[in-house]
């Protein structure tokens, strides 16, 4: 069976300049990846490269196919189509996603009227209401009522992710893109998004390819990693291998300064 996203051989450059070199791998229906590695590795370029959504100055060669669809140099009306149906983004910083200027309910019923419209009927009224409310409830808002009723400044960072990835899921994708997705919070938030982000992804069964600096954060929960340095993949494998017996330099020193970090947390209880 061909996997739910296909890279191959992708280069991105600008002006010449190599940012991604050579990279290549996939993700199965299902199956859940994280793409690690330190600021400017070329992660969140990748992803956006996954999507169709580079910027303009990025030249893309090689071949990405996402759903059986080839998405390098596909017209915008294709990459629309894949957008939400087949992969989603939930973003480092809520606001991204999120307009200041509407209500929590009225972005929420956006995603979610477009994903009836795909599936052939209108949602409309008191019972895009109650799913909008259900979506919320899924991602374990409290007062999903007072949540739905609120503009984003008047809810916390958490919340505003929880709504972010409720807004993502409402699309019902098979993939779901997280890029840092708990990077801006503080750390017992950062704990529960990953939980809940964890919990939704396995319920629902959807792929998802979590990008990440943090290697304790995608060791929990992804199956296999790609570890990327300097816009070059590193080493690939299942987490526990990686992780356990890294074969690159730069790995090895992923997981001395995890290890060391755990270390000092010990130091400390
Ligand atoms: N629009 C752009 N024009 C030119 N260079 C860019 C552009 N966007 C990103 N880059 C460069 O490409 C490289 C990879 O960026 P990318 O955002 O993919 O890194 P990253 O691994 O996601 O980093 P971080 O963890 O900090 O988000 C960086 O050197 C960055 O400066």
């Amino acid at each position: 069976m061909q996997p739910l996203l296909q890279i191959q051989d992708l280069n991105l450059t600008v002006d010449g300049k190599p940012l991604v070199t050579d990279l290549s791998f996939s993700i199965a229906a299902g199956e859940r990846l994280g793409l690690i590695g330190e600021s400017g590795s070329g992660k969140s370029l990748t992803a956006m490269a996954a999507t169709g959504l580079l910027p303009r100055a990025i030249t893309a060669t090689g071949a990405v196919t996402l759903g059986g669809q080839q998405v390098i140099g596909a017209p915008e009306r294709v990459l629309n189509g894949l957008r939400g149906t087949v992969a989603a983004f939930v973003f480092q910083e809520p606001l991204t996603a999120l307009d200041p200027l509407l209500r929590v309910a009225q972005q929420v019923a956006e995603p979610l009227r477009r994903r009836a419209r795909r599936d052939g009927h209108e949602l409309a009224g008191s019972a895009l209401q109650r799913e909008v409310l259900a979506l919320l409830e899924q991602v374990a808002l409290p007062q999903p009522e007072r949540i739905a009723r609120s503009y984003p400044n008047e809810i916390s960072g958490g919340q505003r992710q929880r709504v972010a990835i409720a807004m993502a899921l409402a699309c019902q994708p098979q993939l779901l893109i997280a890029d840092e997705p708990t990077t801006a919070l503080d750390v017992t938030t950062q704990a529960e998004i990953l939980k809940l982000l964890d919990g939704l992804v396995r319920e629902r069964g959807m792929a998802l390819l979590f990008i990440s600096h943090d290697l304790p954060v995608v060791a929990e929960i992804v199956e296999r990693v790609v570890v990327m340095q300097r816009g070059v993949a590193v080493e690939t494998g299942p987490v526990r291998e990686v992780f356990g017996a890294p074969q690159h330099d730069y790995t090895r020193a992923l997981v001395v300064a995890a290890k060391a970090f755990d270390g000092a947390l010990e130091g400390t209880a």
